[in-house]
């Protein structure tokens, strides 16, 4: 049962967000040529992020920055964990993907800013880790955020790490995709897909919503087919959401070519902070419940 009582800790912390945190990590991931899962870009941006990271994290002890190896390709995926402090063994994850392509083939020198796509979702799980570190929040559960290999070919770096969940045994309570934040192509603000996701958690999310961003509109949505990384956990059957930028037929045009670009979402990244917002809420409620 999805209980929200986090609002003394929550609503001081929704107000430290910052868009322009969240834009300066999207013009740098987006700088990379590409960050295609087998190319130096790639591998790069990777590295990058993983020292990011490490360095927001400024020294705590329960908090760890790893890569994730992936046997057949280059690229590594990035996992940050803040340990839980008396309810650990119970996992909150988000994530995001750190690959780009670039529809046309993507080869080392292609460009492939992937801004949107999903750049977008990398700065805001930057963002809420800032956010939840310069608040000294410690979860009780487990919370991890990861920035995913390898998705724009077939979701293959995060079927790697769901199944090497599943195959541990991990008690994975809940996992939300931010998969293209930043581009409001449609009327509503927030969509909640409600395919390869879970039906409860996604009125969870939905309750969020009106709880602490009362202003934002939902709508629904589905992709018809497995479209980011919340399918790889849904297939080993861990609850997911997935809340997108836009309806499905009002997606970002630009994405998977060299127009995903920053300034074709504004040089502004005021929708990804609705997600940002959404999604820090979701890892406190989460990740603040005992065993
Ligand atoms: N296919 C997805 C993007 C995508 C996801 C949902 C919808 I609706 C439209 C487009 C992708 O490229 N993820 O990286
Ligand atoms: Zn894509
Ligand atoms: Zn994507």
């Amino acid at each position: 049962s999805y209980v929200i009582d986090q609002q003394a800790v929550i609503n001081p912390m929704l107000s430290q967000m910052q868009a322009s945190n969240i834009g300066q990590t999207i013009v740098d991931l987006s700088n990379y040529t590409n960050r295609y899962y087998t190319t130096s870009g790639g591998v790069n941006a990777s590295n990058w992020l993983k020292s990011r990271w490490t360095t927001i994290a400024n020294g705590r002890s329960d908090i760890t920055v790893e890569q994730f190896t992936h046997a057949s390709w280059a690229q590594k995926s990035v996992i940050l964990t803040i340990k839980g402090t008396d309810n650990g063994n119970e996992v909150v994850v988000l994530g995001a993907h750190l690959d780009s392509i670039n529809q046309s083939g993507t080869s080392e020198t292609t460009r492939a800013p992937g801004a949107d796509d999903d750049a977008s979702g990398v700065a805001s799980l930057t963002e809420i880790l800032r956010t939840l570190v310069a608040g000294n929040y410690k979860p009780r559960r487990t919370i991890k955020l990861m920035a995913y290999a390898a998705e724009e070919v077939g979701l293959r770096g995060s079927a790697e790490i769901a199944k090497s969940f599943a195959n541990a045994g991990t008690n994975v309570v809940g996992v939300m995709q931010l998969d293209m934040t930043n581009y409001k192509g449609a009327a509503n603000d927030i969509y909640i897909f409600t395919d390869y996701t879970d039906s409860q958690q996604n009125t969870f999310v939905t309750n969020l919503i009106s709880t602490y961003l009362p202003t934002l509109k939902v709508g629904t949505d589905r992709c018809g087919y497995a479209c980011s990384d919340h399918a790889s956990w849904n297939a080993q059957g861990y609850a997911t959401s997935m809340p997108f930028e836009s309806s499905f037929s009002a997606d970002n045009p630009y994405i998977h070519t060299v127009n995903d670009t920053y300034a074709n979402t504004g040089s502004q990244a005021d929708h990804s902070l609705k997600f940002a917002r959404m999604a820090l809420a979701y890892a406190v409620e989460l990740g603040s419940d005992g065993p």
